[in-house]
């Protein structure tokens, strides 16, 4: 096993009015290094309370304990949005052996809460708020840390809607199997994941698998595909896997800072003609890639490597 950890930054220079620019620039350099290295770090001192991060950890568990009948009160409609919000056990043909519940931030206007446990909605609609607050500060320390102009991340991705905070309960490991979640790469901005103690989450390192240790106030981060294509390979969204331990269920919930489905995505000038480089991807609709990934949800491929990654959009130069 790896004997390294990714890096835990401290974020609270941004969250303090009035602190000095030196520190803040301090913490920005080792984000823009952890990104460049691991694509994968921790945040702590991030403003979310403690108390409402283990609140909702346990309202989680209380919803996912209710009866399958409860539970599919909030299923997915049909023909809703995609990835479809509401409950869903991950199918039997499916390399995920979870149940979750997604839930969109209320600008898409089809936020569904489950009706218990009843503090759940308020919970995580505070929940929602703060990780929104943090995704539009960490979308500007990256575009900052990406040398873009100020604002560039902030102006392109301006529509919340497409957001969403996903709780996952991964079922005690099989004889047979420990995947939770097999390996792959987020699609969206940036990834915000809280773990309970059990912890399982892995990021892959220089072909290593690297378990990130849970912790009650840091808060994973990771970055995702649309990053990766607009900063042409700069920074990368990284490998990572959930593994379930035997004999024990496992919890996490995880915020998607997203980007709006009708954006257009290609790597940004200043990372291909203002420097000299060809584009290493072509441009696409978001929308068309998070439908092509949510494929394998119906139409499972018999092999791992016709999954669509941001790869299905590579320029070979
Ligand atoms: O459950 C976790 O810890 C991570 C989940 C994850 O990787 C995802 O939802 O994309
Ligand atoms: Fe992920």
């Amino acid at each position: 096993m790896a004997s390294f950890d990714i890096p835990t930054i401290c974020v609270s220079p941004f969250l303090i009015s009035q602190e000095d620019e030196d520190r803040k620039k301090k913490v920005m350099e080792r984000i823009r290094e952890a990104c460049v290295k691991y694509s994968f770090f921790q945040i702590e001192n991030h403003g979310i309370p403690l108390e409402l991060l283990n609140r909702a950890m346990d309202l989680y568990k209380i919803f996912f304990d209710c009866s399958d009948e409860d539970k599919l009160l909030v299923s997915p409609k049909p023909g809703g949005t995609v990835p479809p919000a509401g409950y869903l056990k991950s199918p039997q043909h499916s390399d995920e052996k979870n149940e979750h519940l997604l839930i969109l931030n209320a600008s898409s206007g089809v936020s569904v809460y489950p009706k218990n446990p009843p503090q759940f909605k308020q919970v995580l609609e505070e929940m929602i708020s703060h990780f929104t607050k943090l995704g539009v500060l960490l979308e500007s320390i990256i575009s900052e840390c990406l040398g873009l102009p100020p604002n560039t991340l902030a102006k392109f991705n301006n529509d919340r809607s497409w957001d969403f905070l996903i709780g996952l309960h991964y079922f005690p490991a099989t004889e047979a199997e420990d995947n939770g979640k097999s390996a792959h790469e987020d699609g969206n901005c940036i990834t915000f994941v809280y773990q309970d103690e059990v912890g399982g989450l892995e990021v892959k390192k220089d072909g290593q698998w690297i378990p990130i240790a849970p912790s009650k106030h840091k808060l994973v981060v990771n970055i995702g595909d649309v990053i990766q294509a607009l900063s042409n390979n700069k920074f990368k969204s990284a490998t990572h896997r959930v593994v379930r331990p035997r004999g024990k269920s496992r919890y996490s919930y995880a915020f998607y800072y997203n980007l709006q489905g009708n954006k257009w995505v290609e790597p940004l000038p200043q990372f291909t003609k203002e420097i000299g480089e060809s584009a290493k991807y072509k441009g696409f609709f978001y929308k068309e890639y998070v439908q092509l990934r949510a494929r394998k949800w119906t139409h499972p491929p018999s092999r791992p490597e016709d999954l669509i990654h941001l790869t299905h959009y590579s320029i070979s130069n």
